[in-house]
C-alpha cells in the first residue's frame, strides 16, 4: 500500500520542479518553452521559484521582451513583488530595460497604446553618449596630435557656437531633419592654426557605423573647432554643397538623430564655456586652453588660480531643476508659462539651483516662488544636458501640498492646474488652443509623458 503522504511529497517535487523549469525558461528568454509550459499548467504562470522570483519578475530581470509579452498576454500579475518588495516593474528599471518597464506598466490596450508611444527609443534627447570620451588621453599630446593628423578623424565646426550643418532628406527615416556637417583634418588644418580657433577633443566612436569602410582597426577620433573666422568664408570649406550654421539655439538644435543630439550637447557646452572664460575668473590675466579643450588656465604666473584644484579652470555646469508638479488628488498637474511662450504653450516649471541648496530644496523653492503652491515629496525621474548654454536638467515628479496658485509674474505669465485627460490630449492628440506642451525633445514633455504612463497603472 502506498503512503498517501508520500504521494503528495512526490506531487509536490514534481510540481515544483515543473516551477524551477517554467522560471528557468523566463529567465532565459525561450519563449517557446514558456508558452508549452503555461499551456500545460496554467497555474504556473505567478509561482515563484525557490528564490522567490517569479517568470515575470525574471524575463523583466534579463531583458526578454516577448517572453513579458507572452506572460501579461496570459494574465500574469504584474503586482507580485519579491522577497525585496520589488514588482517586476521595479527590477526591468532597475536593470535598465526601460521598454520592458514601459510594457509593465500598461494595464489595457489604451494605456499600452499611450506606452507605446513614449518609446520611440526612450532615450533624452541631448543624452546620447556614442563617444567614449576618454578623458586620460586629453593631457596625452602626441596621442592628440595623432589623432588631429588621422585622415579618418572627425572635425565639426562652429562659428559663434552655432554648428555647421546639412539638411537630411525625409527619406532617412530617423526622424532627424539636419545632420552636423563633418570635415576631414586635411579641411581644417589651416584654420586650427588661426588664433580665434578653439579646438575640444570629444571622444573616439564606440561604434562604427556598419556602412563605414574598414580604414584602420581603431576608432575614429571626434574634434569640435569653434572658430571667430568671417561664417561666410568658413561655409566654402564645405565646397559645394548645401550648408548651413544652426543659429537659433532653442529651435535648430532639436533637428537632430539621438547621437548627434547627445555630441551636440557636449561639444557645445564645452564651446560656451571657452567663449565665456577666455579671462581669468580670478585675476583678469588671460587664460588658455589645454588637455584638449578641458582646461582653461591662467597666464598669469602669480595667480593663485595656478596653486591646487580650482572649479573655475574647468568646463561649467549649471544645475536646473525642472518638476512636474501633480495634484494631491494625483489627476491634475500644474504647468506654467512664461511670456516668451507661444500661445497655448505651458510647460514644467524650472528653476536653477542656488549653491548649498539640495534637489529637493530647489524643487520646493522654485515651485513655491513661481506658483505659490506648497510641495511635499519629490522624486528624481531622469535628467538632460541642455547646451544652453550648459544646464543639467534634473527632472522630478512632486506631490503638491497646496492648491492656490498665486502667481511671480516677474517670471511665470499664468500657471493652471490641466486634468490628466487634457494632458492626454495635448500630447497625442496634437496641440489644441487650450493646451500646447514642449516639444518632446524637452524633458518637460518627457516629465509629462512619465507621469501619464506612471498613472495609467493607478
Ligand atoms: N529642457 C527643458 O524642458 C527646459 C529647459 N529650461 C531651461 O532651464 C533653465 C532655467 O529655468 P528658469 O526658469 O529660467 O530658471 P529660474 O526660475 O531660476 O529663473 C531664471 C533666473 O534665475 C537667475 N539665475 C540664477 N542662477 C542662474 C544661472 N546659473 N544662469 C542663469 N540665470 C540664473 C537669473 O536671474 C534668471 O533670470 C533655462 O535656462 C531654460 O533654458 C527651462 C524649462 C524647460
Ligand atoms: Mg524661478
Ligand atoms: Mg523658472
Ligand atoms: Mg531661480
Ligand atoms: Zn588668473
Amino acid at each position: 500500500m502506498i503512503d498517501s503522504r508520500v504521494v503528495k511529497s512526490v506531487r509536490m517535487n514534481m510540481t515544483e520542479e515543473m516551477v524551477e523549469r517554467f522560471v528557468d525558461a523566463a529567465s532565459r528568454g525561450d519563449v517557446a518553452a514558456v508558452s508549452s509550459l503555461i499551456s500545460r499548467c496554467a497555474s504556473l504562470l505567478d509561482r515563484p521559484g525557490a528564490n522567490g522570483w517569479n517568470a515575470l519578475m525574471l524575463a523583466a530581470r534579463n531583458g526578454h521582451y516577448t517572453v513579458t509579452e507572452t506572460l501579461l498576454s496570459h494574465g500574469a500579475d504584474r503586482l507580485v513583488v519579491n522577497r525585496s518588495s520589488q514588482t517586476a516593474y521595479d527590477i526591468a528599471k532597475f536593470w535598465g530595460h526601460t521598454h520592458i518597464g514601459n510594457l509593465l506598466l500598461g494595464t489595457d490596450n489604451q494605456s499600452q497604446h499611450i506606452l507605446a508611444t513614449t518609446d520611440p527609443s526612450q532615450e533624452i534627447y541631448f543624452s546620447a553618449e556614442p563617444l567614449d570620451r576618454l578623458s586620460e588621453r586629453r593631457s596625452d599630446a602626441t596621442w592628440q596630435q595623432d589623432k588631429q593628423n588621422r585622415p579618418d578623424s572627425v572635425f565639426l565646426l562652429f562659428s559663434e557656437l552655432s554648428p555647421l550643418v546639412h539638411s537630411l532628406e525625409p527619406s532617412t527615416g530617423s526622424g532627424a531633419q539636419t545632420s552636423l556637417c563633418r570635415f576631414s583634418s586635411s579641411l581644417v588644418k589651416e584654420l586650427l592654426l588661426k588664433p580665434g580657433s578653439v579646438l575640444v577633443f570629444l571622444g573616439v566612436e564606440r561604434r562604427r557605423p556598419s556602412s563605414s569602410p574598414e580604414t584602420s582597426s581603431e576608432p575614429s577620433a571626434w574634434f569640435a573647432i569653434n572658430s571667430t573666422e568671417d561664417p561666410e568664408v568658413l561655409l566654402k570649406l564645405g565646397g559645394e554643397k548645401d550648408l548651413f550654421w544652426a543659429r537659433r539655439p532653442n529651435r535648430d538644435l532639436l533637428n537632430f538623430s539621438q547621437d548627434e543630439a547627445g555630441i551636440l550637447a557636449q561639444a557645445r557646452a564645452v564651446l560656451a564655456w571657452h567663449s565665456r572664460y577666455a579671462f581669468c575668473p580670478t585675476c583678469g590675466s588671460s587664460s588658455r586652453s589645454e588637455e584638449a579643450g578641458y582646461k582653461r588656465t591662467c597666464t598669469n604666473a602669480s595667480c593663485s588660480s595656478l596653486q591646487g584644484v580650482h572649479n573655475t579652470s574647468y568646463p561649467r555646469v549649471d544645475p536646473v531643476v525642472i518638476m512636474l508638479v501633480l495634484h494631491p488628488d494625483g489627476e491634475q498637474c500644474l504647468l506654467g508659462r512664461k511670456k516668451v511662450f507661444p500661445t497655448g504653450m505651458f510647460s514644467c516649471l524650472a528653476g536653477f539651483i542656488e549653491p548649498g541648496e539640495s534637489v529637493e530644496s530647489a524643487v520646493r523653492r522654485e515651485v513655491e516662488e513661481e506658483s505659490g503652491v506648497k510641495v511635499g515629496s519629490v522624486r528624481y525621474v531622469a535628467c538632460q544636458p541642455w547646451p544652453v548654454p550648459s544646464s543639467l536638467m534634473i527632472g522630478c515628479l512632486a506631490v503638491a501640498l497646496s492648491t492656490d496658485i498665486k502667481v511671480d509674474e516677474n517670471e511665470i505669465e499664468e500657471a493652471r492646474w490641466f486634468p490628466r485627460q487634457k494632458v492626454i490630449d495635448a500630447l497625442f492628440r496634437g496641440g489644441s488652443p487650450v493646451l500646447l506642451l514642449s516639444p518632446q525633445q524637452t524633458i518637460a514633455h518627457q516629465l509629462v509623458k512619465h507621469w501619464i504612463g506612471c498613472n495609467s497603472n493607478l
